[in-house]
């Protein structure tokens, strides 16, 4: 049966990467950023390519109602949705007092009350009909403090124990529920985030492998995937040993620019 994935944050990066993926395996998609003349090219680029059939969402998320407006439009139109990709999310960099507060609450809406929102929202309907996938993707950056990116590694600690706690409430229902945790990842979010110097991305990894590796744990119903094995050690197995105050100082300095 075609399953239909819904992915947010799927005009650029990993989200595009997802919607080719999932594409190309003869999934139907929906689209939803900000950008929607990205999202109708991306459309219909993945209509032709693979023949599958592709809606276009055009939703900002820091806005409070935007997951409410993307369920009732599926509804509306009779979609489905199998797989709900959680993605879109922005970054940030700079010392807290000195940051604009608007953009501290567009951060907070977009990467955890929009992905929340979204979750609530599908994930009944997948409970109901006792299947679906949801990844919500997160970062190692929600495994430690990061002085500099106070809220957004904060946001990321949320969507990782968000994603646990409600794939172990619903583990008996046929769904699941997978926390990507990528480490650096080379996209436009480096820029967007004013992260571009920051040591932390001089050996960023490619939307595509993460997306890859975020789909295939996704699709076995792992509970937190990372797309390195090396990360995997270090964030389950030597950070948690580590004192706080040197890990502090660690993230400190490999977000210096
Ligand atoms: N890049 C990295 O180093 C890492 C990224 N991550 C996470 O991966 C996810 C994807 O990031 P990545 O692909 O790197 O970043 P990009 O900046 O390349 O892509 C971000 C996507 O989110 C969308 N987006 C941004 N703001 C909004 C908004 N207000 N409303 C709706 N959509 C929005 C953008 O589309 P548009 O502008 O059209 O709205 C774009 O499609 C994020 O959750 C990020 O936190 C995790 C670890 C590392
Ligand atoms: N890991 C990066 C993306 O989440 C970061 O720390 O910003």
């Amino acid at each position: 049966m075609t399953q239909t994935a819904l992915i947010t944050g799927a005009s650029n990066g990993i989200g595009l990467e997802f919607a080719k993926i999932h594409a190309q395996k003869g999934g139907n998609v929906v689209l939803v950023a900000r950008s929607e003349d990205k999202l109708a090219q991306l459309a219909q680029e993945l209509e032709s390519q693979y023949n599958v059939k592709v809606w276009v969402i055009a939703q900002d998320l820091a806005q409070p109602n935007a997951a409410q407006t993307i369920f009732e439009t599926t509804e509306a139109q009779g979609i489905t949705v199998d797989i709900l990709i959680n993605n879109a999310g922005v970054g940030e960099y700079g010392l807290f007092i000195e940051q604009d507060l608007q953009d501290k609450h567009n951060l907070i809406q977009i990467n955890m009350t929009s992905l929340t929102d979204l979750t609530y929202l599908y994930l009944k309907g997948m409970v109901a009909c006792k299947q679906g996938k949801i990844l919500n993707v997160s970062s190692t950056a929600g495994f430690v403090p990061i002085p500099t990116q106070a809220i957004y590694s904060s946001s990321k600690a949320y969507v990782t124990t968000f994603s646990q706690a409600i794939a172990e409430e619903v583990r008996e229902s046929g769904v699941t529920v997978t926390a990507l945790c990528p480490g650096a990842v080379a996209t436009g979010f480096v820029e967007a985030g004013n992260l571009q110097g920051s040591s932390a991305w001089k050996n960023a990894q490619s939307a595509k492998s993460v997306a890859e590796c975020g789909y295939q744990a996704m699709m076995r119903g792992e509970l937190v995937a990372f797309n390195e094995g090396k990360l995997k050690f270090m964030f389950n197995w030597i950070m948690p040993f580590m004192p706080r105050s040197f890990i502090l100082k660690m993230t400190k300095q490999a977000m210096a620019k």
